[in-house]
């Protein structure tokens, strides 16, 4: 599988989307690995850049800094890199900018979880997940529920539920293929 390069989708990078918590990075991760790709995550590229966590990025310099250095990284990764595995943090593909960059260079990879099973993941994920803290259950559901219509914008989507996350990065390669072999 690996130098699969030019079976795989010509080089175009693969960016992964989603809502927190659903495998982004894990995932994302696996794939690379696979392809033999580099793996990017904006949210490790922006915290190794300016050597502080993202829960201290939004404390420090606010979220309208963090969405402005998202944005500009990902526009530049996707105008300008090939062959790499991008995930991005789940809130920055409600910039439109974000959106546009992302469909029209690379293929958009929707992570899709069912609320019942995301709710599970919530307590291991909170501590370093700015926007999900001093919220009530009921408020992230809403936020949740929201973001649906941004992350409908994408050209494969992998329903993730009781899938472990070698069996997602499989069947989402194998997604990314069978379009590819038409
Ligand atoms: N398919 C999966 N099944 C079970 N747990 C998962 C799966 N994918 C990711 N996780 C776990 O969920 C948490 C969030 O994963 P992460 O990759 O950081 O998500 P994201 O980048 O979308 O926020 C981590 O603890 C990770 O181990
Ligand atoms: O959805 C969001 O607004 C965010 C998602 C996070 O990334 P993950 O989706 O990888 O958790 C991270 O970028 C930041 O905490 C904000
Ligand atoms: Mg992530």
């Amino acid at each position: 599988m690996k130098g699969n390069a030019e079976v795989l989708n010509h080089g175009k990078n693969i960016v992964l989307i989603g809502f927190m918590g659903v495998g982004k990075t894990t995932i994302g991760q696996l794939v690379a690995e696979k392809l033999d790709w580099e793996f990017i995550d904006t949210d490790q590229e922006i915290e190794r850049r300016h050597h502080m966590s993202i829960p201290a990025i939004f404390e420090q310099k606010g979220e309208a800094y963090f969405r402005k250095v998202e944005r500009e990284l990902i526009v530049d990764v996707c105008t300008k890199e090939r062959q790499k595995v991008l995930s991005l943090g789940g809130g920055a593909y409600l910039q439109e900018e974000v959106r546009n960059a992302c469909l029209s260079h690379g293929i958009v990879v929707f992570l899709d979880l069912s609320w019942e099973n995301w709710k599970k993941r919530l307590p291991s994920i909170v501590h370093d997940r700015p926007l999900l803290k001093n919220k009530t259950l009921e408020e992230i559901k809403q936020l949740f529920e929201q973001r649906k219509q941004a992350y409908s914008q994408y050209h494969y989507r992998v329903v993730t539920d009781g899938l472990d996350p070698e069996t997602v990065a499989t069947r989402m390669m194998e997604l990314i293929r069978g379009r590819n072999a038409k």
